[in-house]
């Protein structure tokens, strides 16, 4: 997954300037003066603090040295152009793949608040990165003029124009849209982010022959959230944004809002609110109205419609939710019906995990360690909104808490999570969360597995041996009980030794897993359900 590289599957008809006519309002902070922005409010920083930092176009962005992009990838055509720069094809040299180059000038990055906007980007990309339907972050750069983020190419061009050349879809196809993107916005709840700025043009397709290939690319605008905190800053783009964003209070609810507009224009090919002028828009998102009258709404059926009204309620804590719209019978009677809970045959293997080899937990550990900072931001603030107590430590109390919101919980599920997540005392810590939570892709690169190895491979032999496992369980103050059988359980060639390619078996055997993702999504589960308070 993710290492493999489409080549020639670049289509022609890859254009940006497909957009709805009227569709040139920027998508940043829609109320007002830029510069001002930049500089004011609460989340804002201070510009007194900006001239401390004496930003210039030099800066560094990344807060560390990397190789020159150009060292490694040729850059190619460009493919699209947003607000603060272009993203270029490319082709990485080693190894001839092709990738997207998203290059952020410096010199369009106007204070300190822009520059933490870009790095959060980078964050929460590495949170989402091998998600379902989104893109897939490769590495970041940095030179004297910009940051460059390489990710995954999407060669199929917008889903915007795809609309746009249909004019509108059927009911069954805009069902199945609209799960994938509610899908989108489901992911990035259950991992703690807000995504902000979800419009048409922000989804591309990987292949243009597959129009339910859909990534979504841009989180530019995207933040982390803790359940029931209240945002404030006005940001989106005029048709899409929620009421409650205009009226200055509002959380993750305002995606569901935008999700609804997006299906109002994938059945009809217009936007539902709409105006001449960014403030006409406005006065019709609070006003709320939905015109279902016109004459393209008698063919639309009562269910869209139903579905529609509840995307699109004004009052957010009324509004769906990602769960519920995938629940909803217009998409589910539409032949695509969603099975987003907990497969009950998994369970049992969950139970296994406390057993698992401990050679996989602990290279685990070495992995999840060696990842930056910038790749786990995210799952460091799961932790912490999980972590009621702030006491570093997730206890069976909290997630029993949470318990309360959900009926996907049963206690015997929370008894084998706690089981699976922890084997010795009864509360997740970071350092076990962390492990849990990583994501397999991470996982899998080359990299980390080659650096595990070498943990235990110190004298670079090329095998773990039981001398050598025992060295590292003793540096890492874990039990030394059982090595031959650990490498026994490994070791496929019955050499009594592990080498690399029986080692990168085991950290991808599925039972493994599977039960760590059951682990992490069960744990985003019980994040989502967590209390709104407003
Ligand atoms: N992974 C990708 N594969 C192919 N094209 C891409 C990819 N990422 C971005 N693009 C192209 O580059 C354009 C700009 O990218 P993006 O939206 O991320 O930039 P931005 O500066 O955040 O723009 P905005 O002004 O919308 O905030 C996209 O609309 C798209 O056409
Ligand atoms: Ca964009
Ligand atoms: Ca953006
Ligand atoms: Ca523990
Ligand atoms: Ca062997």
């Amino acid at each position: 997954m993710g290492n493999s590289c489409q080549n020639g599957t670049y289509g022609n008809n890859y254009q940006n300037s497909n957009r709805f006519q009227n569709d040139r309002f920027a998508s940043r902070y829609v109320d007002g003066n830029d510069t001002e922005d930049c500089y004011s409010g609460s989340s804002r920083a201070s510009l007194a603090g900006a001239l401390r930092q004496g930003l210039n176009l030099k800066s560094p962005v990344l807060g560390y040295k990397t190789p020159n992009v150009r060292e490694l990838y040729t850059l190619g055509r460009e493919l699209g152009q947003g607000q603060f720069g272009k993203t270029y094809l490319c082709t990485e040299i080693s190894t001839g793949c092709q990738y997207a180059c998203k290059t952020i000038l410096k010199s369009n990055l106007r204070c300190v608040s822009d520059i933490e906007d870009v790095r959060r980007e980078i964050q929460i990309m590495h949170h989402l990165s091998g998600q379902k339907n989104i893109v897939t972050i490769k590495d970041t750069y940095e030179d004297e003029q910009a940051v460059h983020i390489v990710m995954e190419l999407c060669a199929g061009g917008e889903l915007f124009s795809k609309i746009q050349k249909r004019g509108h879809y059927s009911e069954r196809k805009a069902a199945e849209l609209i799960k994938i993107i509610v899908g989108i916005i489901e992911t990035c709840h259950s991992h703690g982010v807000m995504h902000r700025d979800l419009k048409p043009e922000n989804f591309l397709l990987l292949d243009a022959d597959d129009e339910f290939s859909v990534k979504a690319i841009d989180f530019g605008l995207s933040v982390f959230f803790r359940p029931g905190q209240v945002f404030r800053e006005v940001v989106g783009s005029p048709y899409y944004i929620a009421p409650e964003v205009l009226e200055k209070r509002y959380g993750p609810e305002a995606d569901i809002w935008t999700a609804g507009v997006i299906l109002y224009v994938l059945l009809t090919g217009v936007p539902p609110f709409w105006a001449d002028t960014q403030s006409g828009i406005y006065e019709k998102v609070l006003d709320g109205r939905i015109d279902f009258k016109s004459n393209r709404w008698p063919r639309i059926s009562d269910s869209a419609k139903d579905l529609i009204k509840k995307m699109l309620c004004p009052y957010p804590s009324e509004r769906l939710k990602a769960h519920e719209v995938l629940k909803h019978p217009w998409i589910c009677d539409n032949g695509v019906a969603t099975n987003r809970a907990l497969d009950p045959s998994v369970l049992p293997r969950l139970k296994q995990f406390s057993a698992m080899n401990r050679l996989k937990k602990l290279s685990l550990q070495i992995i999840a360690e060696r990842l930056s900072e910038e790749e786990i931001v995210g799952l460091r603030e799961m932790f912490k909104a999980m972590d009621t107590k702030n006491r570093s430590v997730v206890t069976f109390g909290e997630l029993k808490g949470l318990k309360r919101y959900s009926s996907v919980f049963k206690d015997t599920e929370i008894n084998d999570l706690m089981e699976a997540a922890d084997d010795t005392t009864s509360t997740i810590n970071w350092e076990e969360f962390i492990a849990a939570a990583v994501s397999l892709n991470k996982i899998e690169r080359e990299k980390h597995l080659m650096a595990a190895f070498t943990y235990f491979d110190k004298d670079g032999s090329g095998f773990i041996t039981v001398d050598k496992l025992q060295k590292a369980c003793m540096e890492r103050n874990m039990e030394d009980t059982f090595l031959e059988e650990m490498i026994l359980e490994v070791d496929q060639n019955n050499d009594g030794q592990i080498d690399y390619a029986e080692f990168v078996t085991m950290m991808q055997s599925n039972n493994f897993g599977l039960g760590w993702q059951t682990v992490e999504s069960s744990l985003n589960v019980a994040l989502r359900e967590a209390p709104q308070v407003y």
